[in-house]
């Protein structure tokens, strides 16, 4: 510094340094930073994930982190520790160093950490352009997929929506951590992989969506009887998919706005589930008891409120937008489902292809879903009662859902062969039951049927002069007469003691 001016020593230094560069080298660095400026570098952050696994396998120093949303520990490089990465016979090499910051100064809201924390990349000359187009783009995308598995998935679950200030938080969650999986699922082995492979292809199906010139989503419409794993597979498919999970409950929805505007808040990789839709459909009777409801609340309000209320309602079309409008397509990886007991009631319109692409029947449980609850619940691959559970399952009106046996199953757990001797008199009696609540339905049927033909006869009789009418009822007597003869029986007493003892 005494006889050379510092601006001429670093001049010196750095045409040394690209000398030497130019030629001995055959290095490049790159160096990524975390903070450039004050906005935080999104390739730093990929970098770090992409070699958290290697870090984690080689280096010797490391750094550990939790993140607060992640479900696992991130690894990272230590001061001045490197490591080697290979990609397609190119050596990388990555170091990590930090730089301590005398001041940070920040104008932004945003405030600059005190060290700043560097990733150098080196590589080769003549592998430049190979990094550049293929190992970068491989790292990103590499990163995003592990982030993906490692954050923790949410339920969530639509807030009530009470007026404009709730808008900014329309959804409200809690962490997803459903142990359900498609191989505790009972399900008819065939039927299981089906709906695994689609899952998959719609998982794997970004290009396929994009040259067919569709939005990336999906609809399932699950239906059957209560208790045959509708709800069960939802967390299924999340679980299977790695999604988010939003249910969303109707009824708390006042408006297509406010539809809408769930649907504009709904993150990608997500299962938007609306669960009993032909419960919740009813738009047009809810609609009526909400006005009534409101007009109760507020007696001042008339009839000039009633253009305003004609906007603010939930209608079938802002439903059916919903699933497939254009607002639907902004966000891509989305699943829809919607259960139901009752298919029949649903409007077409609403379970056509394109909105509801796969029916799935989930119905009473047959022999080879119950071996996977025996496989679940009693750790039993096979068992000589077995053939037996079978023989019974398969008898005609034999009906009982996986909800009912792994009531069974749980209750007896502790011995086994209790818990199958249980299930086959559990299945036997269903079918007694079956059969007892037929025959009331048929009977209430005929209840229902020679009702109505009372009233008709009423008709009859106020219409025609008194002498045909008692030929008529005369003849009425007869019919019933005939009907008891039948052997139908009367009472519920009756109905039981005719099925055990036909
Ligand atoms: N297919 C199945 N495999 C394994 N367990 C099942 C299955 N179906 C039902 N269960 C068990 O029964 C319980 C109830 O099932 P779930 O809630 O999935 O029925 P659901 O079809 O959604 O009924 P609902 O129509 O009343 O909503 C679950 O907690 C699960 O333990
Ligand atoms: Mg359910």
């Amino acid at each position: 510094n005494t006889f050379m001016p510092y601006e001429f020593s670093r001049a010196c230094r750095r045409v040394s340094a690209r000398l030497y560069n130019v030629i001995f080298s055959r290095e490049i660095v790159y160096t990524v930073e975390e903070y450039e400026d004050t906005q935080h570098n999104d390739l730093y952050a990929a970098v770090e994930l992409h070699l958290s696994d290697l870090a984690a396998a080689t280096a010797r120093r490391l750094r550990l982190t939790q993140h607060s949303k992640a479900a696992s520990l991130t690894c990272s490089l230590a001061e001045s520790e490197g490591l080697v990465d290979v990609f397609k016979g190119s050596k990388i090499h990555w170091d990590f160093s930090t730089i301590e910051q005398t001041q940070a100064i920040s104008f932004s809201r945003e405030t600059v950490p005190q060290t700043r924390r560097l990733l150098h990349m080196r590589i080769h000359r003549r592998d430049r352009a190979k990094v550049m187009s293929e190992y970068i783009p491989h790292v990103i995308s590499n990163a995003k997929a592990l982030e993906s598995d490692r954050r923790e998935r949410k339920l969530y679950t639509n807030a009530k929506s009470t007026g404009w200030w709730s808008y900014r938080k329309v959804w409200e969650s809690i962490p997803f951590q459903h142990p359900s999986t498609f191989s505790t699922l009972a399900l008819d082995p065939i039927l299981k992989q089906k709906i695994i492979d689609d899952l998959t292809e719609f998982k794997n199906g970004e290009q396929f969506y994009k040259e067919a010139g569709r939005a990336w989503k999906r609809g399932y419409l699950l239906y059957g009887p209560p208790g045959t794993g509708k709800s069960s597979m939802i967390a299924c498919m999340a679980n299977l998919l790695e999604y988010d999970v939003y249910d969303l409950e109707l009824t708390e929805v006042r408006s297509n706005a406010d539809l809408r505007n769930l649907l504009l808040n709904i993150g990608n990789k997500a299962i938007v589930v609306i669960e009993d839709i032909d419960c919740t459909l009813n738009l047009s009777e809810r609609r009526e008891k909400r006005k009534k409801d409101e007009s109760q609340a507020q007696p001042g309000r008339g009839s000039e409120d009633k253009d305003q209320d004609e906007n603010n309602k939930l209608t079938m079309s802002g439903l059916l937008n919903f699933i497939d409008g254009l607002w639907s397509s902004c966000v891509s990886e989305r699943i829809f489902v919607f259960t139901t007991n009752h298919i029949e009631k649903l409007d077409a319109a609403l379970i056509r292809s394109g909105r509801m692409d796969m029916h799935i029947h989930l119905s009473f449980c047959g022999f080879e879903a119950f071996k996977v609850l025996a496989k679940n619940y009693l750790k039993l691959k096979d068992h000589a009662l077995f053939e037996e559970v079978r023989a019974v399952m398969e008898e005609d009106g034999v009906c009982m859902t996986p909800a009912d046996i792994t009531e069974v199953l749980t209750r007896e757990r502790r011995d086994a062969e209790q818990a199958l001797i249980c299930l086959i008199e559990g299945l036997k009696a269903s079918k007694i039951n079956k059969k007892v609540q037929e025959m009331s339905e048929q009977k209430s049927r005929q209840g229902k049927e020679s009702l109505e033909e009372d009233e008709v006869t009423e008709e009859k009789k106020q219409i025609e002069p008194a002498a045909t009418r008692s030929d008529e009822s005369g003849k009425k007597v007869e019919a019933e007469g005939q009907a008891s003869e039948n052997g139908m029986p009367s009472t519920k007493e009756e109905l039981h003691a005719q099925v055990k003892d036909p």
